[in-house]
């Protein structure tokens, strides 16, 4: 089966770094390939620009792709999202020059009639657009649109943002968010039938794996056996807890799964209820 995933930009190493973590090493190869055998027998990578994903994937070309959401909205590419990643995180905005009298869209609209947006958006663009009845001319470019308000060549953009540097450093300033965008797995509509399906579900259940394993840990703790209930009362699972005897006391060991984000609160409520010798381990995958 074949994935496809960026040659290059910003959604690559995040890419290249879970899919490591799936299990899937790209091999050793030259640097120039753009098929790439992996550790995964049968798994191979085809490297592709990342705007190309969504269309490459519905014709057949990869079984399934990483990609950016909004390259996906911007294809209207008949492909699923099979995947919500947790990088590629940002947001598609409306910006217009810092020094313009306009805060929002109803006071875009109050400005002026026909004003020039550059976008490398086209559609996502003019579906706005519509919807917020903006009469506008888009100008469509392949990139470095913050830099064409300066030029003349537009009055506004719509382009994508996560700190807002760029914005700012081009004197520009948003005034609406369009559309939030994520990296995704797509897959080709006709996967679940081709030969490769079986390898196919096995990948996604390892990607899916590896995503809901993001953000847990694995607690340890020993606790006295008078003291147990209280501390498996105070514990979060994702069932329950489990328990397992100690040789050589009349104690416990206590393990469980927690989010990372309340592990503070958990580990103090277990401590008040009687636990201690408190470990925390990294989860690689949680596979449901
Ligand atoms: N701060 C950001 N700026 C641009 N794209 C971002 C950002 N954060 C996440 N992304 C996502 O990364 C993807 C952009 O990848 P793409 O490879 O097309 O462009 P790039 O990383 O800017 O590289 P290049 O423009 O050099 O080809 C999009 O899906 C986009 O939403
Ligand atoms: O809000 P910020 O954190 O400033 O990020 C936004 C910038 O990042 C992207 O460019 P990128 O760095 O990918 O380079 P590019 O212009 O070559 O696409 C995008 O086109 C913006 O210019
Ligand atoms: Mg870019």
């Amino acid at each position: 089966m074949k994935v496809a995933i960026p040659n290059k930009g910003r959604l690559q190493q995040p890419t290249l770094q879970f899919l490591t973590q799936v299990g899937i090493k790209p091999l050793a190869s030259d640097e120039r390939a753009l098929m790439i055998p992996t550790s995964w027998d049968g798994v191979q990578l085809v490297m592709m620009r990342t705007e190309d994903i969504p269309n490459l994937v519905e014709a057949g070309a990869a079984e399934i792709g990483i990609t950016g959401h909004d390259y996906v909205t911007e294809s209207k590419a008949d492909v699923e999202e099979l995947i919500k990643l947790d990088f590629g995180k940002a947001k598609i905005v409306l910006a217009v020059p810092q020094n313009w009298d306009v805060e929002n869209v109803e006071d875009l609209r109050r400005k002026k009639n026909g004003i020039r947006i550059a976008t490398k958006y086209y559609n996502i663009a003019k579906e706005y657009l519509d919807k917020v009845d903006i009469d506008a001319k888009i100008v469509k470019i392949s990139g470095a649109a913050e830099v064409m308000p300066s030029l003349g060549a537009a009055d506004a953009i719509i382009d994508v943002v996560s700190t807002g540097t760029t914005l700012k450093l081009h004197g520009l300033k948003s005034i609406d968010e369009i559309l939030q965008t994520y990296a995704v797995v797509i897959g080709n509509k006709y996967w679940m039938k081709s030969e490769e399906a079986e390898r196919v579900n096995l990948v996604l259940t390892m990607m899916k794996g590896v995503i809901s394993a993001r953000g847990r840990k694995m607690i340890f703790m020993n606790v006295d056996d008078s003291k147990l209930e209280d501390v498996i009362s105070s514990l979060p699972a994702m069932l329950s807890p489990a328990i397992s005897r100690l040789s050589k006391t009349n104690a416990w060991e206590v393990i469980t799964v927690a989010e990372e984000s309340q592990l503070p609160e958990v580990i103090a409520k277990a401590k008040a209820a009687g636990a201690r010798d408190i470990v925390v381990v990294n989860i690689e995958k949680v596979v449901k």
